[in-house]
């Protein structure tokens, strides 16, 4: 039995006084007991949020980490070590807004991964198809080709204490959510790829999907058997529908 997993991408926004209140109206919210929730805010709150988080089960994740994991002179770099130092204990690698707007490669993204774990932070690796790769009927061949990245570099074993976001990049910020049938359909298929590897990994692995998830859809998305959880954005600024869409993914 895979415990649920509601993430709160914060993206690029937020300043002091609007995640203040975001997190006071939060902590306003019932979250269920069986949920594990988290929050990813910009690097410069993370600590800020930590520690108004820290009497709560609430945990803290950062949105990138650097390549290397030794300090170096590596300007305006963070590496994994230095987010556990503050408290961190997950990070997104490869969200598809950095593999489009920061370039980076399935390679970059490997490395990012390895950082992630060497430092004891769970990585989330996001992946996901274009709307092209979709319609030219390579959503599958796409996610796979991601995860094969760090699949077959470091083998299946990494996956046992990792989390998989599938993101529909046609469905990020635009409101057109996958169907549930959509998104089980590629959830299924990932887990079937992994399980081809080890099936107790695969059993194990919490596979989050991100995509306008909202209150209104949540509980239709999270009712999917290979459906663990969330990646949300946009609706986790917002405390009382991040709170529904937690509720959503208990029992
Ligand atoms: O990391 C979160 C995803 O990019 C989803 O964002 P969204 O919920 O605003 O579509």
């Amino acid at each position: 039995m895979r415990r649920p997993l509601v993430a709160g991408n914060w993206k690029m926004h937020g300043t002091c006084a609007s995640i203040k209140l975001l997190l006071n109206e939060l902590a306003t919210q019932v979250l269920p007991a069986e949920v594990d929730v988290a929050v990813f805010p910009g690097l410069v709150y993370l600590q800020a949020v930590g520690a108004q988080v820290a009497q709560s089960d609430i945990v803290v994740g950062a949105q990138d980490c650097a390549v290397q994991l030794e300090e170096g002179a590596l300007t305006g770099e963070t590496s994994a070590l230095q987010l556990a130092d503050i408290g961190c204990s997950m990070v997104l690698v490869g969200h598809s807004e950095r593999r489009q707007l920061q370039d980076e490669t399935d390679s970059v993204i490997c490395r990012k991964f390895i950082a992630a774990q060497a430092a004891g932070l769970t990585p989330v690796l996001c992946v996901g198809e274009t709307l092209a790769e979709r319609e030219a009927g390579q959503a599958l061949a796409v996610v796979q080709r991601q995860i094969d990245a760090v699949l077959v570099e470091l083998g299946v074993d990494v996956f046992a204490k990792a989390v998989i976001a599938y993101e529909p990049v046609w469905a990020i910020g635009s409101g057109l959510t996958a169907t549930p049938e959509q998104a089980q359909d590629i959830h299924a298929q990932i887990r079937a790829h992994i399980a081809s590897h080890s099936a107790g990994v695969a059993q194990g692995l919490r596979i989050l999907y991100g995509g306008s998830v909202k209150a209104a859809n949540a509980a239709e998305l999270f009712a999917q058997a290979d459906i663990d959880g969330g990646l949300v954005g946009g609706a986790s600024l917002n405390a009382k529908e991040f709170g529904a869409i937690c509720r959503a993914a208990g029992n």
